[in-house]
């Protein structure tokens, strides 16, 4: 088949009935939903992309294997055009929803086609694990299928491995082998978007230990599995709010929910990993999970943030108040950041690292950077939009207040900005920024952006220790020996 229409996309949907539970009740039609219409529609706008000419070759590949096109983010990068394609795909993704949407499906593209070219890892364990993950990132590439992940247990007792937790399969856990598979139970968080993709892969962050062994496991399956159940959060806008006053959060809600495994079969030929600790701790670094996905991640950040500089400089403009020295001085901080961002993203694109087997990952310590500066950057931005817009971002008046005839000569007068922007403009905009700054749709892209790729904090403490090993801090002994020790000095002075 190859890609896939937006249309097909939401066929599939509508073919499938995964148990879906929001504000305690089932969902059953989720194209149709009040909650999850736009979001599909988004979605399905990102696979039209693939057949619109103006993108076609910019976004897409012909398989070389299977003679049938795929998208950019299926490609195993053995060039530095294949990177360059891959970004290229990946911006423009990005660029369809402002960054706003983190889960896109070029994400999960990423990381099983690098577990699955990385076979020589999973075969040293069990050969029938890669020659599974193999088989199912064709499937996916094939069909073009849209997955969602979680690979984190749930907030329960932290301090506590796995096991040690209340119930053995609080978190999710293997609990027998069958013939057919293995049955699996327990619960997985955080899945973005799962209620509107069509398959599942399970797999975790590094940090086993032994006694953890029916926990270290990676499979995946179709979204409706039988026993599957999607436990969504509470939704932040319900499909009905006026596309005026919530010109982001009406369109690109991304639903998050946590997964519970109520004895779910997972057939052999789906099972990627499981009962082995070594294993699923070095899965992350020996697959390059942990590098080329970052690069989707990264330029999608990067757009995200552009975006929110873009809105905060707008909304100054609209007002005069980039007349300022500490307006400029706020704004100059944020497209200084962007900066950054993209030098950092050119940097990774062109010093890529090129593996034994051919393949080349953008660099590691640029991408780890990004990771790193991004939960920073990000809430900065929100926080000098909220800085900048002040009042004006609370007493914005509605779509329905502008269409009522009495008083929307009042509001063209006391909503007008500086000269040139209509009240209609600056409200509106007000708005936007408002989505961003102070809805709760704002607020979770804020946590998305601290928490995506895990927990910051260990993660730069990780990275410090990473480059503690590799370096040997050549130039400070050279300082030092240009100087020597006091001991020889009062020596040689003698
Ligand atoms: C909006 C959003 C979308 C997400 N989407 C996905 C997704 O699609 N798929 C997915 O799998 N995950 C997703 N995640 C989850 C993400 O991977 C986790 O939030 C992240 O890994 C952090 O884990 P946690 O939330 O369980 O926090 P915790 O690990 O529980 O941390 C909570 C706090 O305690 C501290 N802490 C906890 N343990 C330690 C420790 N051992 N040492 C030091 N400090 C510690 C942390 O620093 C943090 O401040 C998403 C998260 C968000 C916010």
């Amino acid at each position: 088949m190859g890609i896939r229409t937006g249309n097909e996309y939401i066929n599939a949907l509508k073919s499938r009935q995964p148990e879906i539970w929001l504000g305690g009740e089932k969902v059953t039609d989720v194209v149709n939903h009040d909650v999850f219409r736009q979001p599909v529609k988004e979605i399905a706008k990102l696979y039209d992309l693939q057949h619109d000419p103006e993108y076609q070759d910019r976004i897409t590949h012909i398989c070389s294997e299977t003679g049938e096109r795929a998208n950019n983010s299926f490609l195993l990068p053995r060039t530095a055009e294949d990177i360059k394609a891959r970004s290229e795909a990946f911006e423009v993704h990005a660029r369809a929803t402002f960054g706003l949407m983190g889960r896109t499906p070029d994400f999960l593209n990423t990381v099983v086609t690098n577990m699955a070219g990385n076979p020589w890892f999973l075969d040293k364990y069990n050969p029938d694990w890669s020659k599974n993950l193999i088989e199912y990132y064709n499937y996916i590439k094939k069909n073009d299928l849209f997955l969602t992940h979680a690979i984190i247990n749930p907030q329960n007792d932290r301090s506590k491995a796995s096991y040690e937790q209340e119930d053995l399969f609080t978190h999710l856990g293997v609990v027998e082998e069958k013939p057919d598979g293995l049955i699996v139970r327990g619960a997985k968080m955080l899945a973005t978007l799962a209620p509107i993709t069509d398959e599942v892969i399970i797999y975790s962050f590094p940090g086993f230990q032994p006694g953890d062994e029916r926990y270290a496991l990676a499979f995946a399956v179709p979204v409706d599995t039988p026993g599957l159940k999607l436990l969504c959060r509470e939704q932040m806008q319900d499909g009905t709010r006026s596309v005026f006053d919530h010109p982001l959060a009406s369109r690109f809600e991304e639903m998050d929910a946590v997964l519970a495994f109520e004895d779910v079969l997972v057939p052999w030929n789906r099972v990627f990993m499981y009962n082995n600790v070594e294993a699923a701790n070095l899965l992350y670094s020996k697959t390059g999970i942990n590098q080329q996905p970052a690069h989707q991640s990264g330029v999608r950040g990067y757009v995200k943030l552009e975006f929110a500089t873009e809105v905060a400089c707008k909304l100054a403009d609209s007002i005069g108040v980039d007349q300022y020295l500490n307006v400029q001085t706020d704004l100059g901080e944020l497209v200084q950041n962007v900066e950054t961002i993209r030098a950092l993203l050119r940097v990774a694109e062109q010093e890529y690292e090129t593996m034994p087997t051919g393949e080349v990952r953008p660099a590691a310590a640029p991408l780890e950077t990004i990771r790193g500066m991004l939960p920073k950057m990000y809430p900065r931005a929100i926080e000098v939009m909220q800085i900048i817009g002040a009042g004006g971002l609370l007493m914005s008046p509605t779509a329905a207040d502008f269409e009522n005839q009495e008083l929307r000569s009042h509001l063209d007068k006391y909503y007008a900005g500086r000269e040139g922007v209509s009240a209609e403009e600056r409200v509106h905009l007000f708005k936007l920024a408002w989505d961003l700054c102070g809805e709760a749709f704002g607020q979770r892209l804020l946590q998305y952006e601290r928490y995506y790729t895990g927990d910051p904090i260990r993660k730069r403490a990780i990275f410090y220790n990473q480059y503690k090993r590799n370096k040997q801090f050549t130039s400070v002994e050279q300082a030092l020996a240009a100087s020597p020790p006091l001991k020889k000095q009062v020596t040689k002075a003698k």
